[in-house]
């Protein structure tokens, strides 16, 4: 059954380059079938024209479970327990890239997640390294929770919160989530008939949050509960939710015209100016990597990632993921940053070209080392004063 449609108005969707689109079991495989390209057909059309306006998305795709339990349906008891489930999924997994494939004329990249990658630092950068490579290269990626090896204590078990997740950890601006159900309502709409839609929310707070119950379907997972866990973790990173009905072609077509039939989870404050700050003024930053000129006056202008070449030397010690700080020729800072290297590492960098860096270390974590959007500039009199002398 689908949620009852009732008149939602439009607003605005706010500004994004790079989004995380999630999309439920719920629209992939209807009525607790097979999977269907129904919904998904005008998803990946929204896809694909962000994608030739110049924007980025990555996608997180639910739905293995769901393929996996209609191929053998007819086979065994397959459900419940966590090892039938993990089954399910690894049978599941292929077909829903499929899917997905088979409605994007780019190449699309299976990337599947564990707690344990977000959770452990070094798994957490490279996951993340991997998903800007896929993005640089222009393809499709299409994220899923790694069931088959997840253990029950360890499964994130939903994925809204990974979305959410993988919002924070590509640096999206925007979550986009997917569903059967057109917005929040003020109560479950399939047991409520008198539920009211809510449009804007402009912070999650604890009345809100208690209007969402689970899901009202075999197929789905978490409900709108879990929608609003994730809403919540976006937000802490700065991040705005958007909730909508993948069902419905007019709201997913609204969405490339910038326009939400839905529910907007906002945030307070300008993700780009929270995570800046954050930068500026995290505890750490023990280690220090000072810098030509050059790369200072590129630092400086706020665009620019910090490469090799410019690395004049570093002091203390620190590992790959640590918050440094980047001092001119003077000793004076220009900027604090989360480093690709650890400290050891960059001592053998300095200096050299970032296609150097895999000849030198007999393995490369990209060319930056320290990248731009991880990377604030210290604004003080202080290094405007560097900052002309140079
Ligand atoms: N307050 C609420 N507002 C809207 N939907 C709700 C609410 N509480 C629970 N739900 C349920 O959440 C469902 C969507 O979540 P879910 O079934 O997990 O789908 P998906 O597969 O898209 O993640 C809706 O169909 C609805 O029954
Ligand atoms: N990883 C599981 C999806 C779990 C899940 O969160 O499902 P849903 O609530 O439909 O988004 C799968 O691919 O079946």
């Amino acid at each position: 059954m689908t949620a009852p449609a009732r008149q939602l108005p439009e607003r605005a969707l706010p500004a994004w380059h790079r989004a995380v689109l999630k999309v439920g079991s719920n629209l992939l495989a209807a009525d607790g079938g097979g999977l269907t390209p129904r919904y998904a057909q005008a998803l990946a059309a929204f896809v694909e024209k962000s994608h030739q306006e110049g924007r980025e998305v990555v996608l997180v795709s639910s739905g293995a479970v769901a393929a996996g339990r209609a191929l053998m349906r007819e086979r065994t008891r397959l459900d419940g327990d966590l090892a039938a489930r993990q089954a399910l999924a690894a049978l599941g997994q292929a077909p829903m890239i499929a899917l997905w494939q088979g409605l994007s004329d780019r190449p699309v990249a299976q990337v599947l997640l564990t707690h344990d990658d977000l959770r452990n630092r070094r798994r957490y950068l490279n996951a993340r390294a991997t998903l800007r490579e896929l993005l640089t290269l222009g393809v499709l990626p299409v994220v899923n929770e790694n069931d088959t090896v997840a253990v029950d204590e360890l499964k994130l078990g939903d994925n809204d919160n990974l979305a959410a997740i993988v919002a924070a950890l590509v640096d999206a601006d925007l979550l986009l989530i997917a569903s059967d159900v057109d917005a929040l309502y003020s109560a479950d709409p399939r047991r409520d008939p008198h539920a009211q839609p809510i449009g804007h929310v402009p912070q999650l707070t604890a009345d809100i949050v208690a209007m969402a119950s689970g899901s009202g379907t075999s197929v789905g997972t978490g409900g709108m509960r879990t929608k609003l866990q994730a809403a919540d973790k976006a937000a802490a990173a700065g991040i705005p939710t958007a909730l909508f009905s993948g069902r419905d072609e007019a709201t997913v077509a609204a969405l490339a015209s910038h326009r939400l039939r839905g529910t907007l989870i906002d945030v307070s404050g300008n993700r780009m100016q929270a995570r800046k700050y954050w930068l500026r003024h995290a505890p750490g930053g023990v280690g220090r990597i000072s810098v030509d000129a050059g790369a200072a006056r590129a630092l400086l202008g706020g665009r620019a990632s910090l490469l090799p070449g410019g690395i004049l030397g570093v002091s203390g010690e620190f590992h790959r993921g640590d918050l440094v700080e980047i001092v001119d020729a003077g000793d004076r800072a220009i900027a604090r940053g989360l480093c690709q290297y650890g400290a050891a590492e960059v001592r053998r960098l300095a200096g050299r070209h970032s296609r150097e860096i895999e000849a030198a270390l007999g393995y490369s974590y990209g060319a930056e080392i320290v990248h731009r959007d991880d990377l604030a500039t210290v604004v003080d009199p202080q290094t405007k004063a560097g900052e002309t002398s140079t």
